[in-house]
């Protein structure tokens, strides 16, 4: 394909990208408040123009009575510039207030949006896998900056550009036929023949304006790139910054300050170099976008000069012209004096654009997944290979069951793959194939207990009852599990506020984490090293009652562990054994 039609497809691709990302606001719940919001912004930016073309008449009245030292019409026109200049006040208000709130409004919706498609089907958690690994494809960083930072931007310079060219387009069509009228038409003899050019201030300011947008994109353009790359560096930094704060501990312990200290001082680094690229990309533009706009100014007078000193035209016509010129010349400079924020605007949506793409790309775990209350009442797995990102295949098996009344230990060397496989079987592991049979109250009734549990900021019922409200459960029902899970001294500060999973030891989080499952009386409960903080006597209790807790249910205990201590409490045994050589790296047997 030649090039400008290849530009020209990926223009259109990328027009058709932006569309979806911009128009189901429009079509939304919301989109009666979204349309008319968005047609009062339009009307005031019409208005807006309206009062311009009023304003360009008033000047030919105003400079012929200054130029025929004419008083009574020199202060009537004052009289109508007030007038006129309280309407355009008046407007220039409510367009920003208004469009301010179409924004605001608009990101809102958008910000829900995400947060909506982020949140579900575990996608928050899939997007950092893949990541992590470090594919080809692989996601793109921060989400979080994409959902605070880039919505935010995107609504709104979104708006911005929309009205800008707008605007530019009406004072355009407003202006061009004002200014066809004062222009007058420039006769010029080439090779014996004479000819005439009508509108010729017109095609001067459309030369004017065509020559300074193509010098624009060819100065301007590296400031694409370099404004995507200046978002990520930015944010790189940011979260490096936020890691130190939340390993703040480990890196004291280690020492690693000197590393942390090179490490961020280098990010900034990259990060400063970048900006000091596109500073200067920026100075190239503002050197030539300053040249432009003072030659301007004085590009009409030059241009219609003749005509006013042979006495074709008058001061009054004269100032008009130049002000017509100003407004035709300056609508079709729209490009050349946004080129700045197109080039941020472009790197954004290209941003959003990626991020909403990676959520479409996200894999579904091909582990056929039957659910039937009529089917006999235990969790079965049969043909499992779970693989890691990238396809590297690491276990296999088949014929694992859980039934009523079972306590389960899987048992295999570090790295062979438990946890993956509680992944697998909590269906959050997007890389595992085969047929996985579960309870038909599996997903009401069952919890993890991690080895490092996850707790809420905040008063410790919110952090104990997560992800439930607190209020499902009375002080006493609180109280009573955080003594059985041997943190009595909690049971006093149900309401106290703090970082818990800071500032509690990791015995004291993992006994909070059982103190929850014992509040909750899951049926089905997996318990991945969820003791391994715990003093030998502490983890025998605390096993005894979670045993006795899921035989009250009726329900089954599955636990990884590594001490014998933990294995004596469960009556069968898996073991991931490495499969010397077999198809994935390690192998699920019953032992
Ligand atoms: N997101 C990921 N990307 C790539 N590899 C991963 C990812 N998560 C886990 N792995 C790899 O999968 C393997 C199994 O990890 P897993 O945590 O399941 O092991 P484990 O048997 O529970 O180990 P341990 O007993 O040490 O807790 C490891 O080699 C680990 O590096």
């Amino acid at each position: 394909m030649t090039e400008p039609l290849s530009k020209l497809k990926s223009f259109r691709q990328f027009a058709g990208k932006v569309g979806r990302l911009a128009l189901p606001y429009f079509s939304s719940e919301e989109k009666w408040k979204a349309r008319a919001l968005l047609a009062a912004i339009v009307a005031l930016n019409l208005a807006a123009v309206y009062m311009l073309v009023l304003l360009n008449e008033w000047n030919r009245g105003f400079y012929d009575a200054l130029q025929n030292k004419d008083q009574p019409v020199f202060w009537r026109e004052l009289g109508r510039f007030t007038y006129l200049a309280f309407a355009f006040i008046v407007i220039a208000v409510y367009r920003f207030y208004l469009t301010q709130l179409l924004q605001l409004r608009w990101r809102n919706w958008m910000t829900a949006h995400y947060l909506d498609r982020w949140l579900s089907n575990k996608a928050f958690y899939q997007l950092e896998l893949a990541r992590f690994s470090k594919q080809a494809d692989a996601p793109p960083d921060n989400p979080d900056q994409r959902i605070a930072e880039d919505l935010n931007l995107f609504t709104g310079d979104t708006v911005g550009l929309t009205m800008g060219l707008m605007n530019a387009v009406v004072t355009l069509v407003s202006f061009v036929g004002i200014l066809w009228g004062l222009s007058g038409s420039f006769t010029f003899d080439f090779n014996g023949g004479s000819y005439v050019i009508p509108g010729f201030m017109v095609w001067m300011a459309v030369a004017y304006a065509l020559a300074g947008s193509l010098l624009t994109h060819y100065i301007g353009r590296p400031q694409i790139a370099l404004n995507f790359r200046q978002q990520r560096y930015e944010a790189d930094f940011r979260h490096h910054l936020i890691r130190v704060r939340e390993y703040s501990e480990s890196i004291a312990l280690d020492r690693g300050e000197p590393v942390e200290r090179t490490q961020l001082g280098g990010r900034f680094t990259t990060l400063l170099g970048n900006y000091l690229r596109l500073i200067k990309a920026q100075k190239r533009l503002i050197w030539f976008n300053t040249f432009y706009g003072q030659a301007a100014v004085v590009f009409p007078f030059i241009v219609a000069a003749p005509r006013f000193f042979s006495g074709a035209i008058q001061l009054g016509e004269l100032m008009q012209i130049s002000s017509a010129f100003g407004r035709v010349q300056d609508s079709l400079s729209w490009f050349v004096d946004n080129y700045s924020s197109l080039a941020a605007w472009r790197a954004t949506t290209d941003r959003i654009i990626s991020f909403e793409e990676s959520f479409l790309a996200l894999q579904q775990a091909e582990l056929a997944h039957t659910q039937d209350a009529t089917q006999s009442d235990h969790l079965r797995v049969d043909d499992l290979h779970i693989a890691l990102p990238g396809q590297v295949a690491l276990l296999s098996g088949s014929g694992l069951t859980l039934s009523a009344g079972d306590t389960l230990l899987v048992k295999g060397p570090s790295g062979s793959g438990k946890s993956t496989l509680f992944r697998a079987l909590a269906g959050i592991w997007p890389w595992a194939k085969g047929r996985l049979h579960l309870p038909a109250d599996f997903d009401a009734r069952v919890m993890f207990l991690p080895q490092k549990p996850y707790f809420p900021n905040g008063a410790l019922r919110t952090a104990l009852a997560y992800p439930a409200a607190p209020e499902r459960y009375s002080d006493t029902e609180l109280q009573q599990a955080l003594r059985d899970a041997l943190l009595p001294r909690l049971a006093d500060v149900l309401d106290t506020e703090d970082t818990w999973g800071q500032k509690l030891s990791g015995g004291e989080q993992q006994r909070l984490a059982i103190a929850r499952a014992l509040l909750k009386k899951p049926r089905w409960l997996f318990v991945d090293e969820g003791t391994s903080a715990l003093d030998e006597a502490a983890e025998a209790t605390l096993y005894q009652r979670l045993r006795a807790l899921v035989a009250e249910q009726d329900g089954a205990l599955i636990s990884i562990a590594h001490s014998p201590a933990v294995g004596a409490f469960h009556a069968q045994q898996w073991t991931l054994e490495d499969s010397a050589g077999g198809e994935s790296r390690f192998k699920l047997v019953a032992s």
